[in-house]
């Protein structure tokens, strides 16, 4: 059986053509980019959808969403890290942009017969031997060495 008809038969409501996304705190926690990519593949295929899924059409979705990601951000000014201020509806409207790029993302994938998961473990392998931990390391302490001796200039 494959992770998303595991993923169905847990909760079978989940891709139900009838019924909503799987709800808050749910079974299929923690979910794998597999699971993911098969609910997404059954979400489009009971709607219907697939003819819809092309490579072009989520591209632009996924660029749609990230643009709605922006959005939450703009005109703030640097947020700092844990989002200090944010009440609990922006951060769920967060958490739903994220996703929606996220689910995007993986359809992408998906419908281009890439295996997303492989990829982005090869890539962290590749930039780890493009940037060795000793080189940028070294160029992370000349880099606070700069912004210290900038504020230092800054207050003369
Ligand atoms: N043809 C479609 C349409 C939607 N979705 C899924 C993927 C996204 O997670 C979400 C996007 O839905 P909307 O287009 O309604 O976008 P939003 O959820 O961002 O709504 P809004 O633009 O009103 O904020 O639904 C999909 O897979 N395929």
């Amino acid at each position: 059986m494959d992770q998303g008809a595991a993923a169905r038969e847990i909760l079978p409501e989940a891709t139900s053509p009838q019924t909503a996304a799987p709800p808050a705190g749910d079974p299929l926690l923690p979910v794998t980019l597999g699971e993911l990519q098969e609910l997404q593949a059954s979400f489009a295929k009971d709607r219907d959808w697939d003819q819809f899924h092309s490579p072009r059409n989520l591209l632009l979705a996924l660029v749609g969403e990230v643009g709605e990601l922006s959005e939450l951000f703009q005109w703030r000014g640097e947020v700092p890290r844990g989002l200090p201020g944010w009440t609990p509806p922006e951060r769920e409207h967060l958490g739903e942009e994220l996703a929606d790029v996220l689910l995007y993302l993986v359809r992408l994938a998906d419908v281009c017969g890439v295996d997303l998961g492989r990829a982005a473990l090869r890539k962290l392998e590749k930039n780890a031997q493009k940037y060795p931990v000793d080189a940028c390391r070294g160029s992370s302490q000349k880099y606070t060495a700069y912004q210290e001796a900038e504020a230092e200039g800054s207050k003369s």
